[in-house]
């Protein structure tokens, strides 16, 4: 071959004529051979190149064939559209047909009318027991197809590896036998009506995986404003703003000023600021996004790119922004670190390598998301730093403050929610009149243990705790009865010295109870006092 396409190479080393005469007769056949073989090759490839061409024509007929009748639609797994779709899917009768079925007891699916697997809706109340119902889902890899107002469609779950790590993502694919896609925006419509009139009466909650993609973590039932008690026009306040915010995108775009609002809520440990920025999510219908700043092996690049994949119109939520600053800080570093560092014991390890400038970039740098709200929230406000509490990173402040005789009367009230007041789960209850709630503080069960019947030489004690049964129900009152307790008991706690979430926890503890509760509370004022000094001596002891 060599020889053939260089034919001058032979003579380089001097004895050329030699050696062209000696070679002639088999260099020529051999030449020959090649020119055949290189004939026959290029025969064959211009063979191959020819069917590749008509395969390419095909393929392209095919396609053009196909894109002619049918119209065909992807739903990527990150996108919301594919659970509105997975949703509408798991509703239609076709998969009880179907003869290869996922089964989910995802809550996601099922309680939406999801197709429950025959029997499991039949199955009384809706509890925590009953939500984890069994539903059909449609199988990956197995195309179904569906009739449509009168459009035959066919529904194919696919499952891939993608993304740097491979990860198994899923898509859903519609094809639709139609020439216009009419019938498929009518479905996708109905899908996404169907879907957010389920999800109408919860706020979804979502955080981010280790690729910084945001998955939904929860869905939590709306929590009315007013079931916070705040001080009076607070959540009024926070909720006008956000809303009137959320109405000025034209206004910002105009000015040139960018269309993003952050509010501060600080102050004291377990009075109410998550609470009412769920609150908000629901009333203004938006979805949670939770930014953990002290999340392991967070660093100002995962920040920034944590930000930018916040949705547009969201709330993105950051709890105890002033922890992510410090590593290991607890509420109360010098409490809660200073039993943890024994002398001599290795530095704990960072758990997170975020700057100050890093996330003072992340929230208003060129890659942070338009149009949503940031709640920021701490306990520590005077150890913040001046630039990311300046307007423009968190335009309005609140304080929450310990509980004040207001929001004690308040929090009893709608604690012990009187007859005609609107708690349904107390209603729809058999109440067995108010004998229950003269039990003692200690509650008995109702219903004794049942007892294996047998001659059994054990003798069987009754169990004591404490707390009370949940089957046990309180009082019917009426509102006045109820305010007049509440003003009672208000009177009894006073102002700005525990916190809501205490005084909810001290409440709970007389559940069914509330003369009780109204009798104990003086009681339970001095014991947290004295369980406070105790542990403020503790703490100036051991420094
Ligand atoms: N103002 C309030 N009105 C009604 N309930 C409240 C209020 N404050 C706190 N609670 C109750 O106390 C519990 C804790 O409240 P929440 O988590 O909202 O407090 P927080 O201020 O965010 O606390 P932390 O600073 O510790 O995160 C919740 O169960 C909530 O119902």
């Amino acid at each position: 071959m060599a020889s053939f396409f260089h034919p001058k190479l032979s003579g380089r080393d001097g004895s050329g004529i030699e050696f062209k005469n000696s070679a002639s007769a088999g260099g020529l056949a051999s030449s020959l051979l090649s020119l055949l073989y290189s004939f026959s090759a290029l025969r064959v490839i211009a063979f191959a190149g020819a069917l590749e061409g008509l395969r390419q024509t095909a393929l392209f007929l095919y396609s053009k064939f196909i894109g002619f009748f049918w119209i065909t639609a992807y739903f990527d797994e990150n996108d919301e559209s594919f659970d509105w779709m997975m949703i509408w899917l798991a509703k239609q009768p076709a998969w009880a047909q179907a003869r290869d079925l996922d089964i989910s007891t995802d809550t996601f699916v099922s309680g939406r009318d999801a197709l429950m697997v025959p029997g499991e809706e039949e199955d009384g109340k809706l509890s925590l027991i009953d939500s984890c119902l069994l539903s059909y889902r449609p199988t990956s890899s197995l195309t179904v197809s569906i009739w449509y107002h009168r459009r035959y469609m066919t529904f194919t779950r696919i499952l891939a590896r993608t993304g740097r790590r491979c990860r198994m993502q899923e898509t859903l694919k519609i094809c639709v036998l139609a020439r216009h896609n009419r019938v498929l925006n009518e479905l996708m419509l109905e899908a996404k009506k169907e879907y957010q009139a389920a999800e109408g009466s919860s706020v979804r909650i979502y955080a981010a995986d280790s690729d910084c993609d945001f998955l939904q973590v929860a869905s939590r039932p709306k929590r009315k404003i007013d079931s916070v008690i705040l001080e009076p026009g607070v959540s009024r306040l926070l909720v006008d703003d956000a809303r009137d915010f959320l109405s000025s995108k034209a206004w910002y775009a105009a000015r040139g000023i960018p269309f993003r609002r952050g509010y501060l809520l600080y102050g004291a440990p377990g009075s109410g600021k998550t609470s009412i920025i769920t609150s908000i999510a629901g009333v203004l219908n938006l979805d949670v996004y939770i930014v953990s700043l002290s999340r392991t092996g967070l660093d100002d690049s995962k920040l920034s790119q944590l930000i930018s994949n916040l949705p547009e119109q969201c709330i993105a939520l950051m709890e105890d922004i002033d922890a992510a600053f410090v590593q290991n800080l607890n509420r109360d570093a010098s409490q809660d670190d200073a039993g943890d560092d024994k002398p001599g014991a290795p530095p704990k390890p960072p758990t997170s390598s975020l700057s100050l400038s890093g996330l003072l970039n992340a929230l208003d740098g060129v890659a942070a998301q338009e149009g949503r709200i940031l709640y920021a929230t701490t306990n520590k406000y005077h150890a913040l730093d001046a630039a990311l509490c300046r307007p423009g990173r968190m335009d309005v402040h609140v304080e929450f403050k310990l509980a004040s005789k207001f929001q004690a009367e308040k929090l009893f009230y709608s604690f012990y929610l009187p007859v005609g007041d609107t708690d349904t789960s107390e209603e729809d209850d058999d109440l067995q009149g108010s004998s229950q709630f003269e039990t003692s503080a200690h509650s008995i069960p109702e219903t004794k243990p049942s007892v294996p019947q047998s001659d059994s030489v054990f003798a069987i004690e009754e169990p004591t705790f404490f707390g009370t049964s949940h089957r046990q129900r309180g009082p019917k009152l009426r509102p006045k009865q109820v305010s007049e307790l509440a003003v009672r008991f208000s009177e009894t706690i006073p102002e700005r010295e525990v916190s809501m979430a205490a005084l909810q926890g001290f409440l709970m503890g007389y559940k069914i109870r509330p003369y009780e509760a109204v009798d104990a509370a003086k009681r339970w004022v001095e014991s947290e006092r004295e369980a406070r000094l105790k542990m403020a001596r503790e703490v100036h002891g051991g420094r």
